[in-house]
């Protein structure tokens, strides 16, 4: 009414101008939902309405922390592919990994990663993460040396120092917890233990030097980091509105922004100070330059790869380690098990990087830990190649129409493949037995295929091995030095919203030393 009052009072052209602006502001968006339900090239895939109408309920629920348990619903109801946003698709069949995420060959294509994930650039140049066709294979080439075996071998010392370390933390912690109990440093809380060391250990092994985190107690950095994913998470979610995505920078809170820019310039300078130190150390530069090619990697790209090593390398171990923890101490008959395995070694240093690579049990322990807890349980986002591509048997265009980015995504949400009874029988039970090599009869016929907690492919994680090692040697001495329980049986510690990682909260426990 108010607005009919308001066109009265102007004269005959601004009043068609305001009907035009009026019909724009409300027919535009009908044209949108009308496009993407009746004409959008994906609008015979399986999918509730609403989804596929808008994208609101997609970036909705992903800024609430609640996509993905909400797509995993989704996948229960209409089947392993599913639109879950006008121009995205999900699926959870082992085969779409192969199509989505494998190699360029004679007859396949590598999809390109969906950059908007991955949030804006703060180096100048992208690091791993971002690059993309002949820039990531040649840094790919240049920095695998430092992830090889023989690589790793060489830096089992300075791996081990960190597990040492940690060992020391919790054995003070637990003399306090007995002694004094209500003192706030005889709290345990092994999400915070976890940072601390994978932390010191990636920083080390990136800048020569750790963070001294498990000696000093600083958790900035660790707060911070996850802040910055926290952040890249709503960065995504606005850079999808097209007329949003120019600006998405200048939307963060200044707190945000200062603490990425405080985050790269100490990556940056970290650097600087490594590289003038000559030292034949086992870090990851002496690896690097030691065995780089005429190509090799510019002072400006290894600025960007420090700071992709600190955020890939650190927070996905610790997520590893905390879930296996509470799932362990959640299901008693299984920390059995694994205290039986460990606890059979002589002593602390028969646990070495080699010796644990043949532990059965300790293995199946953290593969089912990364199926039920997936330390990227959002997974990476890929774009289905222009001309259209055939994931699982199903052709699939490439291109999305006028609206929006054009562009089609798609992924393989490992929280959703690995939670789905499509996939895994008994889903959401913690059940390692899955993972040895005889499995009980009722897991047999488990879709190990659609399990892919490293990723595949060319952009696979390049830090698999090193974390397979870190997170057998850290779990083998927590478990070989201490009976642990939880301080709070009751709560559940993985309801937890998903902001692209985990949003950890505190694991509180209470250790005892093993008596021997
Ligand atoms: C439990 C531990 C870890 C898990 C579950 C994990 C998982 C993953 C996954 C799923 C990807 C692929 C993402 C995509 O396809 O878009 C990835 C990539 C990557 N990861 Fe890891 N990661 C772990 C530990 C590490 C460690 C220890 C490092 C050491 C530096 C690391 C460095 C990287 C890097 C640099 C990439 C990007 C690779 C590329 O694009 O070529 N990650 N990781």
């Amino acid at each position: 009414m108010a607005l009919t009052r308001l066109v009265n009072l102007v004269d005959e052209p601004l009043k068609a101008a305001l009907y035009a602006l009026l019909l724009l502001i409300l027919g535009y968006p009908a044209l949108v939902i009308t496009y993407n339900l009746l004409f959008h090239s994906l609008r015979k895939v399986p999918g509730p309405k609403l989804w596929a109408a808008t994208l609101l309920p997609a970036y909705y629920n992903r800024l609430r922390g609640t996509a993905v348990f909400r797509i995993k619903e989704l996948h229960d109801q209409y089947g392993p592919v599913v639109r879950v946003a006008p121009e995205e698709l999900s699926f959870i069949d082992g085969q779409a990994w192969k199509d989505i995420y494998g190699y360029n060959t004679a007859n396949t294509v590598a999809f390109e990663r969906d950059a908007l994930q991955a949030g804006p650039e703060e180096a100048g140049t992208p690091g791993l993460l971002r690059s993309k066709g002949e820039q990531h294979n040649r840094l790919r080439r240049t920095l695998n040396h430092a992830f090889s075996d023989k690589a790793l071998k060489q830096q089992e010392g300075l791996i081990k120092n960190y597990a040492d370390m940690l060992i020391g933390v919790l054995n003070r912690r637990a003399e306090l917890q007995k002694s004094d109990p209500d003192r706030p440093d005889a709290q345990i809380n092994m999400v915070e233990m976890y940072h601390f060391t994978t932390f010191d250990a990636m920083a080390d092994l990136s800048f020569g030097q750790p963070l001294g985190l498990l000696k000093q107690r600083y958790t900035a950095w660790v707060s911070f980091l996850l802040s910055h994913v926290k952040s890249v998470a709503y960065m995504h979610a606005i850079a999808r509105w097209p007329i949003l995505a120019r600006s998405v920078k200048y939307l963060l809170p200044k707190s945000v922004k200062e603490g990425r820019e405080e985050f790269f310039g100490y990556c940056v300078a970290k650097v600087e100070e490594r590289m003038a130190v000559q030292t034949e150390r086992p870090d990851f530069w002496s690896l690097i330059v030691k065995n780089q090619d005429e190509k090799g990697i510019t002072r400006q790209e290894m600025y960007a790869v420090a700071s992709d090593f600190m955020v890939a390398g650190t927070e996905t171990t610790a997520t590893l380690l905390s879930g296996a923890t509470w799932y362990l101490c959640t299901y008693p008959d299984k920390m059995k098990k694994l205290c039986d395995e460990i606890r059979s070694f002589g002593s602390a240093d028969e646990l070495t990087l080699q010796s644990l690579q043949n532990t059965v049990y300790l293995q199946a322990v953290l593969q089912e830990s990364l199926r039920v807890y997936p330390a990227v349980p959002a997974g990476g986002m890929r774009l289905v190649p222009k001309e259209g591509y055939t994931i699982c048997g199903e052709y699939y265009p490439g291109y999305s129409g006028p609206f929006a980015s054009g562009r089609v995504t798609c992924s393989v949400m490992p929280y959703v493949a690995n939670h789905s009874a499509y996939n895994f029988h008994n889903p959401d039970a913690f059940v390692p037995e899955r993972f040895v090599p005889d499995p009980p009869a009722e897991y047999r016929d488990d879709k190990k295929g659609a399990f892919k907690p490293f990723g595949h492919g060319p952009r696979v994680c390049i830090g698999e091995n090193l974390a397979w090692h870190n997170a057998r040697l850290i779990l083998a001495y927590v478990i070989y030095h201490f009976d642990i329980s939880l301080v709070d049986e009751k709560d559940v510690w993985v309801d937890q919203p998903i902001m692209e990682l985990w949003m950890k909260k505190p694991l509180l426990v209470k250790l005892s030393p093993v008596q021997r």
